[in-house]
């Protein structure tokens, strides 16, 4: 598999907060999902990789570029898509004007060649039907989509999306996740999430964050895996769980070390997720 990003030895404190502390990667094409709990670093590492702001130590290239340099920072730019965690938009404008702006912003400066482009992303995006409608009349799940359509303009290699499902209904996710999908073929995509469904339908790989650190980085299989014969339901809480859940049918659903003849679940990314949080920093790949 082509490396298309990597980066080593990323850090980044901001005071006496350790957001990044050695971050290491490589992605290839395909849709790569981020995991990690609140303040695990995610946001950081994406503003860090889309050259929002510096590492204080590290350094990483994307498609070949290196942003260490003025030069190289440009051209990674140029091959950049970025939805950040909250996207900014005028409300009085249409998506269609709304993603022209941002296509002037990105250098396209022919005016036919760039309207083709722009009503090209707000197909892919889904949003043909309402490109002249006002961004303020629009569902959150369609706004997240003009969002994503801004970061699809002229074609980027890298797309880097921070919790773009964030706030949708299963339907509106559901339609996100095929266009996510449909990028992902012929790009990168870096998806920070809080969703474990996101990763397990939508991507090949996945990197699970905490305290600033990678703690897992395999497929989403193997994150599945971890948690195989460690899932367990009882009819009351288990003390000796790490953790432990009531399910709708009254009983509870642990992860941890089952006691014997525990009555064992089949595992799902998010029991293999939990448990990767509570494990050995140390242990890192699958
Ligand atoms: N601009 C900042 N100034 C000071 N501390 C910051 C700043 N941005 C982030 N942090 C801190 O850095 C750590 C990592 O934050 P980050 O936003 O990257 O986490 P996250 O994994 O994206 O969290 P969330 O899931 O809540 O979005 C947190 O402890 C956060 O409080």
């Amino acid at each position: 598999m082509t490396v298309t990003v990597s980066a080593s030895g990323l850090s980044l404190r901001y005071g006496g907060t350790r957001a990044l502390d050695e971050v290491s990667l490589r992605l290839s094409r395909g849709v790569t999902g981020l995991l990690g709990p609140n303040g695990a670093g995610k946001t950081t590492l994406l503003r860090v990789l889309a050259t929002a702001v510096p590492a204080d130590r590290g350094a990483f290239t994307v498609l070949g570029h290196d942003p260490a340099t003025a030069r190289g920072r440009q051209e990674l730019r140029r091959e950049l898509g970025y939805l950040p965690q909250t996207p900014g938009f005028h409300p009085d404008f249409t998506p269609f004007a709304f993603v022209d702006y941002v296509a002037i912003l990105k250098e396209l400066t022919d005016r036919a060649a760039r309207h083709r482009e722009v009503r090209r992303v707000l197909d892919e995006a889904d949003l043909a039907e309402v490109r002249g409608t006002r961004i303020k009349k629009l569902s959150g799940g369609m706004r997240q989509r003009v969002a994503l359509a801004a970061a699809l303009v002229g074609d980027p290699g890298f797309l880097v999306l921070d919790e773009p499902t964030v706030g949708l209904d299963p339907e509106q996710r559901m339609r996100f996740r095929e266009v996510i999908a449909r990028a992902g073929e012929d790009r990168t995509v870096l998806l920070s999430t809080h969703q474990t469904e996101d990763v397990a339908m939508l991507c090949h790989r996945v990197l699970v964050m905490a305290g600033g650190r990678i703690r897992f980085d395999g497929t989403p299989a193997e994150l599945t895996a971890r948690a195989a014969g460690r899932v367990w339901s009882s009819t009351g809480r288990d003390p000796g769980a790490k953790a432990g859940w009531r399910t709708g049918a009254g009983g509870f659903r642990n992860v941890g070390d089952p006691p014997e003849g525990a009555d064992l679940l089949e595992p799902t990314l998010e029991d293999g997720y939990l448990l990767t949080l509570d494990g050995d920093p140390a242990e890192v790949t699958a």
